[in-house]
Order: structure tokens, then sequence, then C-alpha cells
């Protein structure tokens, strides 16, 4: 039986269901329904193979580590070695376990498999999620016939100030738990099995999940005080979910069947300012109330917004409002899942917070989701005053791997 790195003592305490008898061991966790508090909780643990691959209808867990991974060589046969070991690891991870053979209790005189941080935490919803970049199709690998269509790259748009060592990459990896050791724990072994074959270009630390994607999730706030993902597609939307974040059997590449597509934005958001500007411009540049989050032409929270209601000749909620301009009404009926993270990179050397929001996105096909909303909100958006775009990503996430294989698999078939 593999090592645990969680002792079955504080498993009990957690409230997790484990088995009884000869061969208890933490294979048995059972998952734990959301809490009061809208998180997935301590003791919750998402299955790593199925599918969809875990980590997108999720429960948004609360922290983040995401990276971008360039593959050192040019090998198809290291490439596809490494995704099997990323999977195995991944799968280890997820159920709670340690990387293969743990990080105590082998040889003295060699480094253990695994580096031994997480030992003792609960599994804490940790959710693996791997994607490809557009330049892995670029012929290395003998995958150029193979790139879906849909994986384009991204067009400029107005505003941005994209840096090259914030942006794209040949791979993604999204952790994401409710503990962020538990998480960095999860790249940073993923990172160490990929010594010598891919290495990290650019990684973001989220905290403060910035959507809500189940219906049970109270609503976040970003860091500029505003809820945030109350008009989310949730996974309770099943419809919309089929609709518009799994990619359907008969789009451009049948193995990415079940799959979707990943947009990444790091986003600063400049904090001192918005401190500076008063509540009432905060609420017009949103569209959106401060305290409740209901749309500014009445309601509450989950109001539908009414773009056309006014008051002394003018709309209520501006013709700049943020709400207004990535509504789908103004976009031909795209939808998005929002998936995002606050940062806090530290500070300038201006001393002004090196803060914002790291946008993540799913859908089915980013040319008429991602680029068409970020079109609009590029051209006018009020909110645009207050952030600037700084690095940038899309990635090909393919469906969940099969027990016995690895993901990607189909890619390589
Ligand atoms: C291209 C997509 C989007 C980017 C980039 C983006 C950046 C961004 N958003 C906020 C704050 C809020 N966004 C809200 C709603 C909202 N935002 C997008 C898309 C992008 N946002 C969509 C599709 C929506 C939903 C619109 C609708 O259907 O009503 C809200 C309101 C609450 C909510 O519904 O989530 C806030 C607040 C920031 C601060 C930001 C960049 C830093
Ligand atoms: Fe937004």
């Amino acid at each position: 039986m593999t090592l645990s790195r969680r002792g079955l003592l504080g498993l009990a305490g957690a409230g997790v269901v484990v088995g009884t008898g000869a061969g208890i061991g933490i294979d048995h966790f059972a998952i734990a329904p959301a809490t009061a508090s809208g998180t997935s909780g301590a003791a919750a643990v998402y299955p790593f193979y199925g599918e969809h691959q875990s980590g997108i209808t999720t429960a948004a867990q609360d922290r983040l580590h995401f990276a971008s991974f360039d593959v050192d060589g040019s090998d198809r046969s290291e490439l596809i070695s490494l995704l099997k070991d990323w999977t195995a690891a991944a799968a280890q991870m997820t159920a709670g376990k340690t990387v293969g053979t743990g990080a105590v209790g082998g040889p003295l005189d060699a480094p253990a498999d695994d580096t031994g941080e997480a030992l003792d935490l609960p599994p804490s919803g940790l959710t693996i999620t791997f994607g490809f970049g557009p330049s892995l199709f670029d012929g290395r690998f003998g995958l150029a016939g193979k790139r879906p269509t849909e994986l384009i790259d991204l067009p400029h748009f107005a505003g941005d100030a994209l840096e090259a060592a914030l942006s794209g990459g040949d791979l993604c990896i999204q952790a994401c738990s409710d503990d962020p050791q538990v998480a960095v724990h999860a790249i940073r072994n993923l990172s160490r099995i990929a010594f010598g074959r891919a290495s990290i270009r650019w990684s973001q630390l989220g905290f403060g999940r910035t959507s809500s994607t189940t219906r049970d999730q109270v609503t976040p706030r970003n860091l500029f005080g505003f809820k945030d993902g109350t008009a989310n597609v949730k996974a309770e939307d099943t419809t919309q979910v089929d609709e518009h974040v799994w990619v359907p059997r008969g789009d451009s590449a049948s193995w990415m069947t079940g799959g979707s597509y990943l947009v990444a934005r790091k986003i600063r958001m400049l904090i001192e300012p918005w401190d500076r500007t008063s509540l009432r411009e905060q609420e017009r540049v949103i569209g959106r109330n401060k305290g409740e989050g209901a749309p500014l032409s009445g309601g509450k929270e989950f109001t539908e917004p009414d773009f056309h209601a006014k008051a002394l000749g003018s709309t209520l909620i501006d013709r700049d409002a943020h709400v207004r301009l990535a509504h789908p009404d103004q976009n031909k009926g795209a939808l998005l899942l929002r998936r995002g993270y606050n940062f806090v990179d530290g500070n300038d050397d201006l001393g002004r917070l090196n803060a914002g929001l790291f946008f993540i996105a799913f859908q089915r096909d980013p040319a008429s989701q991602f680029v068409r909303v970020q079109q609009s909100l590029a051209g006018h958006d009020a909110l645009n005053e207050y952030i600037r775009h700084v690095g940038s990503g899309i990635f090909a996430v393919p469906p969940g791997a099969k027990p016995g294989s690895y993901v990607g698999a189909e890619l390589f078939a």
C-alpha cells in the first residue's frame, strides 16, 4: 500500500469517511459535500480520472498555483513519458497520497520521490488540470496536423501591455486547492518530475477565488471589493455547460471531445487610483452596487440587469459599464466559465501594490467566446482606466484521463 501523506487521526478529525478492517488506507476517502461557506473544504477529494478533467466545473477552491511550461527537447516519446509520469503523480496527489514511494521511509542516501511539505495536510480538494499550448503543435513532436482550429493565437487587444515572460507556454498545469501548501506541493512535485524534460516558463500564485462555479457557493469579492462571479456559468447549468464549456464530438479535433479551452490573463489592478475613486464612480464602472452586487437597474444580486432602464434620461447601467459590455446580450450570446483568483505579488518600486486578478476562463471556442467578450471590453470598458493586461496564455485542455491511461493520450493515438 502506498504511504499516505496524512495521518488517519487527522482524517477522522476532518470528518472523512474511511473504510474499516484490513487494508484501511487513503483510497477510502469519500467526497465531502461543500461546506456552508461555499468552499470545498479540507476533507474534499475530487477524482482525477473521468470523462472531463477536474478543476473546471469543480466548486472553485480558494487557492491556485498555476504554471506554464516549455518542453526542453523535441522527442515525442519523452513528451509522452512526461505526460504518463505527470498523470500517475497527479492521480496520487489528488487522492491525498504522496508521489511515488513517498517522502520518507525510503533509502536515506537518495532524494525521496516526494518533497514532503504536504505530509499531514488533509486532501484540501486538490485538483490538477493539464493543458496544451499552441506552441506544442509547432512540429517538434509531430503534432502540427493535430492542432485544433479552436486553439487560436490570441489577437492583440487595445490596451494590452503583455510581457513575453508572463505569456505563452507549451504546457500548463492549474493546481487548485483549499490549502495553499497543497497546491504549491503539487506544482513543485510535477515540476521536479519534469526535470530535464520541461521547465517552468512562468507561474502564478492566487488566493481568494474570484468566481463561484456552483450555486451553493457564496459569491466572493475581487480586490476592488466587488462581488465577482454572480453571473458566471455554474456547474448545475448543465445545458449551458454542455453548450459553452465542453468540446462536443464533431468540433475540429476529435481528440479534444470532452475537453475545453483555457484562457488565462494576468490583469494588474491599479489599486491606489481605484481606492481614491468615489463609491458612485466605482459602481458606475462595474454597473453593480458594491454592497450586494445588485445591478444598478435594481433588484437583488441575482436579478437580471435591465440595460434599458433609465432615470432622468440616462441609462441606470452606464453605456461603458463592465457588466454591460461583458454581458452575453452584447456579445452574440457568448458565455464563459470564469475561474480566476486574486493575486498580490508584493509591490513595485514606487511602493504600489503589484496586485490584480489572474483571470481564467474555460470555454468551447475561444474565438467566439473570450475573444468576442474581450474585444468588446478592450474597446471602451470603463474599468480599463484601472486595469492592465500583462500576461496571457491559451491552452487546449484535453478530456479527463481514463484509468490505466494518461492525460492527452487521444492526442498521440
Ligand atoms: C474577457 C472577459 C473578462 C475579463 C478579462 C474580465 C475582467 C475583470 N472583471 C472584473 C470584475 C467583474 N466582472 C464582472 C462580470 C463579468 N465579467 C466578465 C468577463 C470578464 N471580466 C463577464 C462575462 C461577466 C458577467 C457579465 C454578465 O453576464 O452580467 C463583475 C460583476 C459580477 C459578476 O457577474 O461576476 C465584476 C465585479 C475585474 C475587476 C476584471 C479585471 C481585473
Ligand atoms: Fe469581469
